[in-house]
């Protein structure tokens, strides 16, 4: 089954595209945005929740077509946001009875262990949380409904790695049920090689990948050449490269090379096919 479905979605800015995109996400599975500032990540995220209208083609969330008005599934989605979008009074007690009676999945004792967990105490109004603190209440509002998509844009970014590392656990718990499918925006490439199991690499607007992180990353090999071996090499082969005083490392599709190589890491895939681009 799919969760997500994308048919040559376009959105358009005065002076930015995003798209034509066409993609499909199944269910039961971790999808990590990633790509570099403006590519276009919090946009595709708001086309996907109605938030922002598409210009062209069509979204198809949990089934059915994505469109603000008439939309009828929202109650199956949670989303966190890098703001937390409170009226600064409520006390963190309040925001538990508001959820309550907004949303009819609301899991109370549940809310009650991640705050214990996160160390959000139920007095605090939500002023007087840090940021970081308030990044962990968005994500226990959001993880203490029974949603089918969880829908994060940059949500770590705020958290310390201990609590970063429970968050991450507590994706990956949310995922057992296969129903389930989690889209995750970060910059912090190492979160989502720990947890992704899909890749959606958005550059300049243009959505270069989508799929099995493994596959990404088997796919490609780092190697260290002399400046003489680079001369020589036919530039075809080559994704991206970064120079040194020593010679060159580059990144390549392991179908055209035959040599040694090192397992690159997500952050090397992104940032050497960032500089290579145009590379001949
Ligand atoms: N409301 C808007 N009006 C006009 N342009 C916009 C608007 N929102 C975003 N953009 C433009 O769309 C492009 C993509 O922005 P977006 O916020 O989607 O990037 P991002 O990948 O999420 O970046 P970051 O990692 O910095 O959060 C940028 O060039 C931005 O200036």
């Amino acid at each position: 089954m799919t969760s997500i479905v994308l048919k040559n979605m376009v959105k358009d800015y005065p002076s930015f595209r995003l798209g034509p995109i066409s993609a499909e996400i199944p269910q039961g599975v971790i999808v990590g945005l990633i790509g570099e500032n403006g590519a276009g990540k919090s946009t595709l995220i708001k086309c996907l929740l109605g938030l922002k209208r598409i210009d062209q083609g069509s979204i198809e969330v949990l089934g059915e077509k994505m469109d603000r008005q008439t939309y009828s599934q929202y109650e199956k989605i949670a989303v966190v946001f890098d703001e937390l979008p409170l009226a600064e009074n409520l006390k963190i007690s309040q925001v538990g009875r508001i959820a309550k009676d907004l949303y009819p999945s609301w899991q109370e004792e549940k809310f009650s262990i991640f705050c214990q967990r996160f160390a959000l105490d139920p007095d605090k109004k939500v002023k007087e949380l840090s940021r970081g603190m308030q990044m962990k209440l968005g994500l226990c509002l959001a993880l203490c409904r029974d949603s089918d998509l969880l829908i994060l844009d940059e949500p770590t970014g705020g958290l310390d790695p201990l609590v970063r590392e429970d968050f991450l656990d507590d994706l990956l718990d949310f995922i057992q049920d296969e129903k389930k499918t989690v889209v995750i925006s970060s910059h912090i490439l190492s979160d989502l090689e720990k947890v992704a199991d899909y890749i959606g690499f958005i550059h300049q607007g243009q959505l270069l990948y989508l799929d099995a992180k493994d596959e990404l990353l088997d796919q490609h090999g780092l190697v260290s050449l002399s400046w003489e071996d680079y001369r020589d090499l036919d530039k075809e082969k080559v994704l991206g490269k970064k120079e040194s005083a020593y010679g060159v490392t580059i990144l390549v599709n392991l179908k055209d090379w035959s040599g040694d190589y090192e397992r690159p890491s997500l952050e090397d895939i992104m940032t050497y096919t960032i500089h290579g681009r145009g590379i001949q």
